[in-house]
């Protein structure tokens, strides 16, 4: 049962907001549904709620995504974190009216987009649950959920994304390395182009493609799978990922095995392989 988390919330100045009665709600978000779910509660679930802007990401909503961000990363019983959008938009990009104003002033010597790359920080693993318009910057965003997964028959405008399957149920890293070595190929891929879930899937955009019904449930099953394992190494694994997607191959290889070996100084890394020897289910304890 999904359990309502309480954050602060903050204003977004969006013009077509302003006077619409738009209210916090009793959690305290405007833009967002914060909520923990799975059967443990080990999935923080974060669902973007701005309908009349297709979810346009407005300083408001990205102030209150960051604080949810946080508030899971702090989370001891968070072990993934899951982003989904409405049926018809995961979100329409920047808040282009919130934008259209602006001068090279506010923007550069601002603090424009500040904090925008939290989604890209936090250190647990982030699920993008896609459907329907995903445009520029959430798909950037996806992205660096690194595990995307799409509704089908819908469409959105798309940088490359980086599908991983973490497995740091046996201690080790190498896995999702390798992962990130096949995906560097669909760096290819061209942006501005509008595209089904299926054309996606081919291009390796997203992980898996499922029907609209099945989408959420699926995403929360995969974080819970993702929750179950070491939060510790699982750490390290997304590092590992992120050293080897915004470095050179070598340099990621390099920090992969250098974390490989720090997983030898935990004691999951020795329940986890204990347990695999040992056909048992491991008991990670996080330390
Ligand atoms: C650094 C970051 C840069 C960027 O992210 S640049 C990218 C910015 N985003 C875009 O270029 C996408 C803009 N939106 C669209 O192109 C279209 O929308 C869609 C294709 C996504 C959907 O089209 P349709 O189904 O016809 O819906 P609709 O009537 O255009 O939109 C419904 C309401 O949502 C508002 N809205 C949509 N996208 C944005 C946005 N990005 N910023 C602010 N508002 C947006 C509209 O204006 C409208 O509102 P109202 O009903 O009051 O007219």
């Amino acid at each position: 049962v999904p359990v309502p988390v309480l954050l602060a919330a903050r204003g977004c100045s969006s013009a077509g907001e302003r006077g619409s009665g738009r209210r916090e709600r009793p959690s305290g978000q405007r833009f967002l549904q914060v909520q923990k779910a799975g059967s443990k509660g080990s999935v923080g679930l974060i669902r973007l709620q701005r309908p009349q802007a297709l979810n346009a990401l407005c300083e408001g909503l990205m102030a209150e995504l960051r604080r949810a961000l946080d508030a899971f990363e702090a989370d001891a019983q968070v072990g993934a974190i899951v982003i989904t959008g409405s049926d018809k938009a995961f979100a329409a990009g920047a808040d282009i009216k919130e934008m259209q104003g602006k001068s090279f002033q506010q923007c550069y010597g601002g603090a424009f987009l500040a904090g925008w790359d939290r989604v890209a920080t936090v250190r647990k693993p982030t699920i993008a649950a896609v459907n329907g318009y995903a445009v520029s910057v959430p798909v950037s965003l996806r992205a660096l959920c690194r595990v995307p997964h799409a509704r089908g028959r819908d469409s959105w405008r798309s940088p490359p994304a980086v599908p991983i399957t973490p497995s740091p149920g046996a201690g080790g890293t190498q896995r999702l390395t390798r992962a990130v070595g096949k995906s560097l190929a669909m760096e290819m891929v061209l942006t501005g182009e509008r595209i089904s879930a299926a054309e996606a899937k081919a291009a390796g955009l997203v992980s898996k493609v499922f029907p609209v019904d099945k989408l959420l449930d699926a995403a929360i099953s995969c974080a819970e799978k993702i929750a179950s394992n070491s939060k510790l190494v699982v750490a390290m694994a997304k590092e590992s990922v992120n050293a080897a997607f915004e470095t050179t191959l070598a340099e990621g290889n390099r920090t992969e095995k250098r974390l490989f070996y720090a997983t030898f100084a935990t004691d999951d890394r020795k329940e986890g392989m204990t347990a695999f020897v040992e056909k048992r289910k491991a008991n990670f304890t996080d330390s």
